[in-house]
């Protein structure tokens, strides 16, 4: 019940709100539309947060950890012990995120939901639904059940952040292996031949990148995932974290909460996110596009646009703690700016001006 209420409130853009802060936005001392994409940011959270004038304060970044079967298969250039390895580095800041989440001002709220080993390291949120999936090569990832209660993990977890007061949330994913998967549910959700999605994750070289477009192909192939089933495409070719993933996602749109997407494997998650929802794409914010092939097919797909281009490829949530000042540049414009009659400054001619 918990995913089929969720779903079920997540609503549409508010467009009062929206007008309204883009008439403030035009009101502003600066040439209509001169602040480019931050002005459309600006208006699309006014639409999310019903507020005109949106405000930014609190924010979190949601890790979701998570092992997979499919490494079996050597279409990784990582050892899978790496993701939990990682985790203390995650809550010591020394790793990319811990560094990059600091100067974005973001909490970080690290979930194991799927790794192989016990992770009982301090401070991280022990929600491990099964250690680990299931190769996809060979059959499917998990069950529809371990699945949903993956989704629930991650609709619970944001939930709570929600209720400590976060107003920004932004995805993270660490996870050996899981490019591949990530690439499976872009072909099947996305209608794409595998090797236009299917990349070198942590650097895999050319034979391996041949492997794992057959693994891939092989995926499809054996667990024949239905792309009107978001569920179905989650449980045969996904991951435990790209489930809890895709219930952050959910979960922050319908309390009209703003999610930033991070690069690959949570855009993975947002597609899912998409397929069972579509209007949860309403609240969904492209943070950067990551070095990864197929990212950019994926974004199209859905209708977003990165803010940033900086190729990178770490996930963790790098991309999206660097895109949350950003985000808050867009708020701090449309409430801290003067308009033209506030600061006493002669308005344009509006006769002169291209509308
Ligand atoms: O976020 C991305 O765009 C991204 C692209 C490639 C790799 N990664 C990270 O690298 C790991 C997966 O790579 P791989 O080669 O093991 O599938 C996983 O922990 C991801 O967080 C992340
Ligand atoms: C070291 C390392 C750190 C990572 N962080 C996310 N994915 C990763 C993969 C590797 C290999």
């Amino acid at each position: 019940m918990l995913l089929e209420n969720t779903i079920g409130a997540i609503g549409e853009l508010f467009p009062e709100p929206m007008a309204a802060a883009q008439s403030r936005l035009d009101s502003l001392i600066k040439p209509p539309g001169s602040l480019g994409r931050l002005e459309e940011l600006a208006v699309r959270l006014a639409g999310m947060t019903g507020n005109p004038r949106p405000v930014i304060n609190d924010r979190v970044i949601i890790i979701m950890a998570g092992d997979h079967g499919v490494v079996a298969e050597g279409v990784s250039a990582a050892p899978q012990e790496i993701t939990h390895q990682q985790i203390p580095a995650f809550l010591q800041g020394v790793a990319g995120i811990g560094v990059l989440g600091k100067l974005a001002g973001t909490r970080l709220v690290v979930v194991d939901v799927g790794v192989a080993v016990p992770v009982d390291y301090p401070g991280v949120l022990q929600r491990k639904v099964r250690a680990g999936t299931g190769n996809i090569a060979r059959g499917p990832a998990m069950t529809r059940e371990e699945a949903l209660q993956a989704v629930e993990v991650g609709i619970q977890v944001v939930r709570g952040e929600i209720d400590r007061g976060a107003t920004l949330v932004g995805l993270g994913d660490m996870g050996i292996g899981n490019t591949t998967p990530s690439s499976a549910i872009a072909a099947a959700l996305g209608g794409f031949a595998p090797e236009e999605v299917t990349g070198r994750g942590t650097l895999v070289n050319d034979e391996v990148l041949r492997r794992k477009v057959a693994v891939v192909t092989r995926a499809l192939e054996v667990n024949r995932p239905d792309p009107a089933d978001g569920l179905d495409v989650l449980a045969k070719v996904g991951g435990l974290e790209i489930a809890g993933l895709t219930g952050v996602i959910l979960g922050a749109a319908a309390r009209r909460v703003p999610v930033v997407i991070d690069g690959f494997i949570t855009t993975a998650a947002a597609m899912v996110a998409a397929a069972l929802q579509p209007r949860s794409r309403n609240f969904m914010i492209a943070s950067h596009l990551s070095g990864e092939q197929g990212h950019r097919l994926m974004l199209e797909h859905l209708g977003l646009v990165p803010m940033l281009h900086l190729n990178m490829r770490l996930g963790e949530g790098t991309g999206a703690a660097l895109a949350m000042p950003l985000v808050e540049a867009a708020c701090r414009v449309i409430n801290e700016m003067a308009s033209f009659s506030e600061a006493g400054i002669a308005d344009l001619e509006t006769d002169k001006l291209l509308r």
